[in-house]
Parts: structure tokens; sequence; C-alpha cells
């Protein structure tokens, strides 16, 4: 597993200077298999356009069971984009058009007939800031699972709230507290708490804006080995601007630019041995 830029850098030099590199150097295809066996979401010449500006360009991307898909690249190539569409987020943007197919376990989720609330709930999704609600820690896990009619009785949403507390690493920090207000936790624990509140609605998959971007080092660790415990139950696509992220929470990587998914595949090797001479550009720091 690499970890610093530097490591990064240093592999993708030695695999250069060997000569492994057999990069496909201008291809406007998307390198590397987009798709995978039994895919958890399945996405199909995706494009989007904010009125007559158009931000993706027919993307093909699948999301496995059980895996952690990083999406990486320059600053306004798209990946936030791309990622609201996955519970139609987008949705919500005035002037926001999305065209293409998106299927979770075989569902279109733009059919007109599918109420994209429930899917959110789904598909879930944690920010870049963390956004507790101005209610008590409990209430926050609690309001969801109430509002969806998740449970039957007091006793079951406490079970359930523990639950979530728990499986977000946050229990033991709060379970004295759970009547305070969840906006005077820690950032870090304050995003746990967004996190927390997410699986309490049992989502399918979970979807993350660079969620540690406003967080300490130390706050960021707590996450990122959350996010591999979470592997075990969920599907995950984070965006990050951190190659070290990417590189530590990841399985696969893909590589936006300028609204295109140039390439995606195992994130060592989109990390060692990049095919498309973009990406090897962005993770050797010569661009972005
Ligand atoms: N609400 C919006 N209205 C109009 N254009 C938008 C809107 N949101 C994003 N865009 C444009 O779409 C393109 C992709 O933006 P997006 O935010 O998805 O990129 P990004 O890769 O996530 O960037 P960053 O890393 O800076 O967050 C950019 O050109 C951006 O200016």
């Amino acid at each position: 597993m690499i970890t610093t830029v530097e490591e990064i850098q240093r592999s993708t030099s030695t695999a250069m200077r060997s000569g492994e590199l057999a990069r496909v150097r201008e291809s406007r295809e998307t390198v590397g298999d987009y798709s995978v066996p039994d895919a958890r979401m399945r996405c199909r010449d995706i494009e989007v356009w904010y009125g007559d500006k158009r931000a993706i360009h027919g993307v093909n991307l699948d999301l496995g069971r059980n895996e952690v898909l990083s999406m990486i690249g320059p600053s306004g190539c798209g990946k936030s984009t791309f990622l609201r569409c996955l519970n139609r987020m987008n949705d919500t943007i005035d002037g926001c058009r999305v065209s293409g197919s998106i299927q979770l376990d075989g569902e279109e989720i733009y059919d007109r007939a599918l109420d994209p609330v429930p899917l959110r709930a789904r598909v879930g999704m944690v920010f870049q800031k963390p956004n507790p609600f101005p209610k008590s820690i409990y209430e926050n896990v609690a309001y969801g699972p109430r509002i969806h009619g998740l449970t039957t009785s007091k006793a079951e949403l406490d079970a359930l709230v523990e639950t979530s507390l728990r499986k977000a690493g946050l229990w033991d920090e709060v379970k004295d507290r759970l009547e305070a207000p969840g906006t005077g936790l820690s950032g870090g624990q304050q995003q746990r708490l967004c996190i927390a509140r997410t699986i309490a609605v049992s989502p399918e998959v979970i979807l993350m804006d660079e969620p540690c971007s406003a967080l300490d080092p130390i706050a960021t660790a707590i996450i990122e080995e959350l996010i591999d415990e979470l592997r075990a139950n969920y599907s995950i696509a984070i965006v990050t601007h951190s190659m070290q992220q990417a590189a530590r929470v990841s399985q696969r990587t893909a590589y936006f630019h300028l609204g295109d998914l140039v390439e995606v595949g195992e994130t060592n090797q989109i990390f060692t041995n990049p095919q498309h001479r973009l990406t090897e550009d962005y993770i050797t720091g010569r661009f972005g």
C-alpha cells in the first residue's frame, strides 16, 4: 500500500524508467475496465449539463459491492457533479440536466416513477463540511428512521440510534450526552455523526464528497479507518483531493479530467502504472 506523494511519485518514475508503461497517450475513451461483475451501481453514457455547458461527457462507470471507489482529478473536472448523479442530488440544482442510465441493483434511478426521497436513503451522502441538524445527537440519528418509518417503538429506535453510532465509531464518545446538541461536537465527531445519520436509514451505497477536507489529520485518520470498516457492509464512492487518501482507502480509482473519465483501475495500478498521459501527469504532480 502506498501512502505518500513521494512513494507515489517514486513508484511511478521507477515504472517509467523500466519502460513498463504502455500509456494510451491521447485517448478520449476511458482507459481501463469501467465495469465490475455484479455491480451495485451501473452508470452508462452519463452526460450532465448546467444550462448549455456540458460538465460530464458520456461517462461509464460501475460501483462494486463492498468496495471503496475514489474519484480524483483537478478542480472543476466534474467529480462532485458525477457523484451527485448517483443519488439524484443534481435534481435539486436549477438548470442542471442529467442524461444516460444509472442502475442501482438493476433498477433505473432516473425512472420518472422513482421517488428520489427514498432513493437518497438507499444512496446516502456525506458532505465536505459536517452538517448536523441543529438538534440533539440522538435526534440527528433518529430523524431519518422516524420519517422513513423504519422502527415501530421507542425501544427499537433507541437500539437503532445506538447501533448507528457504534458503526460510525462515535458511541463511546457520546453515549452519556445523547441529548446534547450535535453542533457542539468537534468537527471530526460531527462528521462521524453525519455518517451515523446516513447509516441509520440502511443505505446500500454511501457517497462521500471530500469528507475529510475540513478535518485535522487525527480526525481524518479516524474517518479513513471507519471508511475501511464500512466497506464490509456498504459500497462507497468518495471524491477526494488527496491522492494519499485515495491510495489509503480505495480499492479502485477513477481519474477525471475536464468532464471525461480518463482512466479507471485498481488503485495500486493507477498510482504505480498509469496508462494515460493525463493520469500520469496528475499523479506525478506535473498537472493539477
Ligand atoms: N451549480 C452549478 N452551476 C453551473 N456550473 C456548475 C455548477 N456546479 C458545477 N459547475 C461546473 O461544472 C464543472 C464541474 O464542477 P464540479 O464541482 O463537479 O468539479 P469538481 O471536480 O468536483 O471540482 P472541485 O474539485 O473544485 O470541487 C465545473 O466547470 C463547474 O464550474
